[in-house]
């Protein structure tokens, strides 16, 4: 039985009116009638609801997260969801005043909590509705890759979106071009990262009240999703915002490189893992003769000498970035291929073949 079959079972279906806990945006209680699915996944579902009480004359549509009640479930997907979209909601509203390029960069890479509720049998979480998943624009390209100019200057938006969740102390561990989507209408040059079902807190205050790096565990269980994985995550080391960026960049691979990763159509882990090692000793294997061959390996080679406690210098990893835009000639501040096609009204349900995460 599918997660949507079992959702159903609970009355959450389409055409079912679901009543909010408390509203974050505006006073009283809200009601949201479910309009249809948008996916799912390992642990519930998304659907596009619609805000019955709102008064305005089109009333405003979001996107629905709710995950089932269940006993054995040790953590709950959705709490790690909302800790964190609340997290960075605080670093928002905190630094608009005094930093404002901080505040917009949370702004721009990370959905707004609009409501969230706790019912008998399950939770949900109502967000800032966006549009189509990197895998599903990228899908609907003729060569299944990005053009070179919205490819390198997507990748910068998803890895800023890494850096101000590694900035909250958190890590997502699935990092893939299905958890990140481009925002609606005004807001479909921005990139938002999606899916932190499986994110993990990898900093905690010490006695002084410093943030600081958490002991690292002897050894952990493979969580993520086995195209994007890093190396450490392979081989059951813990994982540290490094291997965040390593999968950052097999996604830029990715979304850039017509012929794709070189391990794209294996599915067994440890083959994976030994052509990943493989990869590091001859970085020419990602880049299938790509312009910017020279910017992108020197990307690899210092991800690569990263170790678990080490803090990521985001700002040299732009600065190759820009340098890369410079030497494929593309302007990586223009408008991105599917602004300038036709809108997306709402988000579709994700149409690419997806690579499944990893999440017990
Ligand atoms: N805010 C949103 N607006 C529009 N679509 C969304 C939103 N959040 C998630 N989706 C879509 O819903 C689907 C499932 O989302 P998500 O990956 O967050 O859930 P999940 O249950 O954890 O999935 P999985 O287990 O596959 O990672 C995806 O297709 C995603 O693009």
């Amino acid at each position: 039985m599918s997660e949507e079959d079992d959702l159903e079972s609970l009355g959450v279906k389409s055409g079912a009116v679901l009543q909010s806990g408390k509203t974050v945006l505006q006073s009283g209680k809200t009601k949201y009638v479910i309009i249809k699915l948008l996916g799912e996944g390992g642990f519930g579902a998304v659907f596009l609801v619609q805000d019955m009480v709102s008064r305005e004359r089109e009333r405003p549509l979001f996107a629905l997260k709710v995950e089932k009640k269940l006993d054995h479930r040790r953590h709950s997907k959705l709490k790690m969801e909302i800790a964190i979209l609340k997290a960075v909601g605080t670093i928002r509203h905190n630094e608009q005043q005094q930093k404002k390029d901080k505040a917009e960069r949370f702004l721009r890479h990370f959905t707004e909590i609009i409501d969230r509720a706790k019912k008998d049998r399950y939770f949900f979480l109502v967000m800032q509705l966006v549009g189509k998943s990197l895998a599903d624009l990228k899908y609907e390209r003729r060569e299944r890759v990005l053009s070179l100019g919205t490819g390198l200057s997507v990748s910068h938006q998803c890895l800023e979106a890494v850096q101000c969740l590694h900035e909250v102390g958190y890590l997502h561990r699935d990092l893939k071009p299905a958890n990140y989507a481009c925002g609606l209408k005004d807001k479909s040059h921005n990139i938002y990262i999606l899916d932190f079902g499986i994110a993990r807190m990898y900093k905690k205050k010490n006695d002084l009240g410093l943030m600081e790096i958490k002991t690292p565990r002897d050894s952990v269980l493979f969580k993520g999703t086995v195209r994007f994985a890093s190396l450490a995550c392979h081989r059951n080391v813990e994982m540290g915002p490094k291997d965040d960026c390593e999968s950052w960049f097999y996604l830029l691979i990715d979304l850039l490189v017509p012929k794709g990763l070189p391990w794209r159509r294996e599915n067994d882990k440890i083959v994976v893992q030994k052509i990943k090692e493989t990869v590091r000793k001859s970085p020419e294997m990602l880049f299938n003769k790509i312009k910017c061959e020279e910017e992108l390996t020197k990307v690899f080679t210092y991800l690569n000498n990263l170790e678990y406690t080490d803090s990521v210098d985001y700002e040299y990893i732009y600065q190759l970035l820009e340098e890369a835009g410079k030497t494929c000639a593309v302007d990586l501040s223009a408008p991105y291929e599917w602004e300038i096609q036709t809108t997306t009204t709402h988000a579709p349900i994700s149409g690419a073949p997806g690579q499944e995460s990893i999440k017990k």
